[in-house]
């Protein structure tokens, strides 16, 4: 595929005995949104977190823009403990940090909300931007370069303005409304100018017409600033509205993917996943 953004080959992830994400393979092409569901525990969260250099997958690759980002194999206990596909192992080891990783352009945001809670909602953009200077975080942080720190600034204030955050700049993070606070999470993760943006659940906590709110925002977002979205959720209204394709987990294995309208009506998938949710 020429066009990948994201790739993912045969990545398990294990905790001790517990097989977190069971020989995943999936890929996210430029422009696309795509959505990562399951029921609770099926592994979403963990296959971002070693996407985004938190975990090293047990085994595995991931190549971003076709370049090979993180690689992994299972070694010392794990050989004995890995559950996954022998066939399927893994030769290589490249292992980035989740700063390297940022810099590469993939940003995200997080299921709770890891704002710098008692700093401005201005700060909190422009900090973003200082990690991603040029001239290395210490030398902006103490104003060094001037001429960049400026430009930094204007760009942190552009981003607000952008996503409707302007008004608030110099207000304490946490004061925000829930729904502004998730919007600020999203303006910071913009502001490490990523090609690739990851949601962890944006929508979590929002009631139905943030999340319609939201929907609308993340698609003008990936259009207003040129993006790749993948995204974790469980509001299957936002999910259905926004996503090119859908990627199903269930106990860590792909249990299916496809089109919104083909998952909708998977029987797997409902059985798992979205029956739970109607009965609930
Ligand atoms: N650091 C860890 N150590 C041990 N087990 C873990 C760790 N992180 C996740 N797990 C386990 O891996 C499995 C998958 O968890 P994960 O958080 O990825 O699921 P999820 O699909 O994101 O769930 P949710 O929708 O509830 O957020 C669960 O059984 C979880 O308990």
């Amino acid at each position: 595929m020429g066009n990948n953004v994201l790739r993912l080959e045969h990545c398990t992830m294990q905790f001790g005995g517990v097989v977190a994400v069971d020989n995943f393979s999936m890929e996210v092409n430029e422009h696309e949104i795509v959505a990562l569901i399951g029921p609770n525990g099926a592994g979403k969260t963990t296959a971002f977190n070693f996407v985004t250099g938190v975990y090293e997958p047990t085994n595995g690759k991931v190549f971003f823009h076709d370049e090979l980002m993180v690689a992994n194999h299972p070694a010392g206990k794990m050989k004995k403990l890995y559950k996954g596909d022998p066939d399927q192992i893994c030769e290589k080891i490249v292992r980035k940090t989740p700063d390297q990783i940022t810099k590469l352009g993939i940003a995200r945001t997080f299921q709770n909300i890891r704002l710098f809670k008692a700093l401005t909602v201005f700060e909190n953009v422009l900090i973003a931007k200082h990690m991603h200077a040029k001239s290395g975080l210490l030398k902006t942080a103490m104003h060094l370069n001037y001429r960049e720190e400026i430009q930094m600034r204007k760009e942190a204030m552009e981003l607000l303005e952008m996503q409707n955050l302007a008004a608030y700049r110099n207000d304490i993070a946490s004061s925000l409304p829930y729904g502004q606070q998730r919007h600020l999470e999203i303006a910071r993760a913009l502001a490490t100018n990523p090609t690739l943006l990851l949601l962890d659940e944006p929508a979590a906590g929002m009631n139905p017409q943030e999340t319609d709110e939201l929907a609308a925002f993340i698609k003008k977002t990936k259009e207003d600033f040129n993006l790749t979205v993948f995204l974790i959720e469980h509001h299957m209204d936002l999910v259905m509205g926004i996503s090119d394709r859908i990627y199903v987990l269930d106990f860590g294995k792909m249990i299916a993917h496809g089109l919104p309208a083909d998952i909708q009506n998977n029987d797997r998938v409902i059985q798992a996943y979205l029956g739970v949710e109607e009965n609930a």
